[in-house]
């Protein structure tokens, strides 16, 4: 068998060690130290070398609990190189889903920071299957070694031979955000990885030597693999919608950031905190923002920050397929706004290459095989299905959910997976999502999708964000729409009920919506602080109802 088949998605890091050995691939603020990818591709090379000793080898599922810092670069790379699976839970997924990953995850083999220890312990994670345990930073009470062990311990300095993976082989398994349910864990391939990061490339043009400030741990990991030096803010994780908008401003500008990625929680707070201060980014050559959608009014508010021609792109896609598709705050503001506003679906662009996107009847059953017949014609809503390199065929020890969102393609020998996303194709063949399947409203009158219905009401300028949801009988639910208003901002909410109703009149599609509660500050997703948990407003509404009853 020839070299050239192997895929290993941690090829890229030797290989930009040797086009750009000098150059930083990590900077890291906090800690005051910086690695150049020589230093960064040398360091994971030795932890490779110590994960072997450890027993740390290929196929050893490996929950990886370290906060983005030079030492989560390397251990994930060292992981790749040995041909282990990194098994990405996030922390913030709370107690009792947590606990449901690592059981469904069966890892062998637990790295964490020693916080992450101490909930393992506490919480008894994975403790029928945790053989091996490896703490970054201090050791205290609980069993295995530390990185700083595993490091000084090798004292072999050649370069390491990465595992001869290929395309197909797992190479990592990384969770969803739950907000639909128990997060699932998807299984990636090394070709999955290997068709992001080439899309990622393609599509927004990254060129090795760029400057990255990634807020989003998976995504950091692609910056060594694109040749872009990543500096790490000092923030966190875990809460980007909380973050300190002078730690993401000040980074950008003291090291000639090109590039950053945030979820839409945070690309908000900074493009407010930006406007407040007068503040530029004119080293920015795009910044990307996905997870929710993103409103058109913090695009608005952030591309204030940036050079005259400078766009932020959403890309659209889910843990399990990403990129799907994107596009850019300049179509967005001039051209698509107006009908998403109108309650026409937001805009989340055209495919990008290699993707193979179709538009399904709606249905919460099964789909065994693929049949064009399945298929809605174009400006009709539907479940959006997707095929391509970086659609990852499966989830870890979940057939159920296999079942459900996985279509056999006989004709490719493929297969699409249903992202549970609702919308539709215009005729330009650009895609308008309209929230998810889950989410929509059956009622006596037919079905009402969230995102057309609650952007009618957002464009008061008193409503921060609204949510649609039902309550009563399945198939013959009543519309109520959650109202969450903007801070900081003196209204009186019975004047805004009222606009808000005259709002709904105006448009078709909304008039049914009769029943408005006000929020005070909506439940979110943790990973991304933006993805509106619905279920649980709709179980706070139905309880609000009845007690005004
Ligand atoms: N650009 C975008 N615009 C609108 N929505 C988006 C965009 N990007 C992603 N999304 C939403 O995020 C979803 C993917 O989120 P993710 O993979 O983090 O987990 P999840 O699907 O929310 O979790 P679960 O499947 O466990 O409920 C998409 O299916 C879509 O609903």
């Amino acid at each position: 068998m020839s070299e050239t088949q192997f895929v290993n998605i941690a090829a890229h890091l030797p290989e930009m060690a040797r086009r750009q050995p000098d150059t930083r691939a990590i900077i890291f603020p906090r800690g005051k130290r910086s690695l150049t990818f020589s230093e960064l591709n040398g360091l994971s090379d030795k932890i490779a070398r110590g994960l072997i000793a450890n027993g740390i080898c290929s196929g050893v599922r490996t929950v990886l609990m370290v906060t983005p810092s030079p030492e989560f670069f390397a251990l994930t790379f060292a992981l790749f190189k040995v041909g282990a699976v990194p098994v990405l839970i996030d922390p913030g997924l709370g107690i009792k889903n947590l606990k449901q990953c690592f059981s469904e995850a069966e890892p062998h083999a637990f790295i964490g920071i020693p916080k992450a220890h101490i909930a393992r312990k506490l919480f008894g994670w994975g403790k029928e299957t945790i053989r091996t345990c490896v703490t970054v930073g201090p050791r205290l009470f609980w069993e295995g070694t530390t990185l700083a062990k595993i490091i000084a311990e090798q004292q072999d300095d050649s370069p390491f031979t990465l595992a001869p993976t290929q395309k197909d082989d797992v190479a990592a398994i990384l969770f969803t955000s739950g907000s639909t349910g128990i997060p699932k864990g998807a299984i990636y391939s090394h070709g999955n990885f290997s068709a992001q990061v080439k899309a990622l490339k393609e599509v927004y043009g990254i060129e090795p030597g760029e400057i990255d400030l990634p807020t989003f741990p998976l995504f950091a990991l692609f910056a060594p693999a694109l040749g872009m030096t990543a500096v790490i803010p000092e923030m966190d994780f875990t809460r980007p919608g909380s973050v300190d908008p002078r730690k993401i401003v000040g980074p950008i500008n003291e090291y000639g950031v090109t590039t950053m990625f945030g979820s839409p929680a945070l690309i908000n707070r900074v493009g407010r905190y930006g406007v407040e201060h007068g503040i530029k980014l004119p080293t920015l050559r795009r910044a990307i923002s996905a997870g929710a959608p993103v409103p058109a009014s913090v695009l608005e508010r952030f591309t204030s920050l940036l050079n005259p021609g400078v766009q932020v792109f959403t890309p659209y896609g889910a843990t399990e397929a990403l990129p799907v598709c994107s596009i850019g705050s300049t179509e967005i503001l001039e051209e698509t706004r107006k009908i998403t506003d109108a309650g026409g679906g937001v805009c989340v662009g055209r495919p990008v290459e290699g993707i193979r996107l179709e538009i399904i009847q709606i249905t919460d059953n099964p789909i065994y095989g693929w049949d064009d017949e399945l298929r809605v014609p174009t400006g009709k809503i539907g479940e959006i299905v997707v095929q391509g390199e970086q659609v990852t065929r499966g989830y870890y020890n979940r057939p159920e959910s296999d079942h459900l969102s996985k279509i056999i393609d006989p004709a490719t020998g493929s297969f699409f997976h249903r992202m549970g996303d609702l919308g539709g194709r215009d005729e330009d063949g650009r895609v308008w999502f309209c929230g998810r399947k889950s989410h929509r409203v059956e009622t006596e009158g037919g079905p009402l999708y969230t995102i057309p219905c609650e952007a009618v009401f957002n464009t008061h300028p008193a409503v921060f964000r609204s949510a649609l949801v039902g309550v009563g009988e399945p198939g013959a639910l009543t519309p109520v729409i959650c109202i969450e208003l903007e801070k900081n901002v003196k209204v009186d909410q019975e004047q805004v009920r009222t606009e808000l109703k005259t709002l709904a009149e105006e448009h078709i599609h909304t008039r049914s919506i009769e029943t408005i509660l006000f929020h005070p500050a909506f439940p979110v997703d943790i990973r991304h602080n933006a993805k509106i948990f619905r279920e649980k407003l709709a179980v706070w509404a139905a309880e609000t109802l009845k007690c005004a009853r």
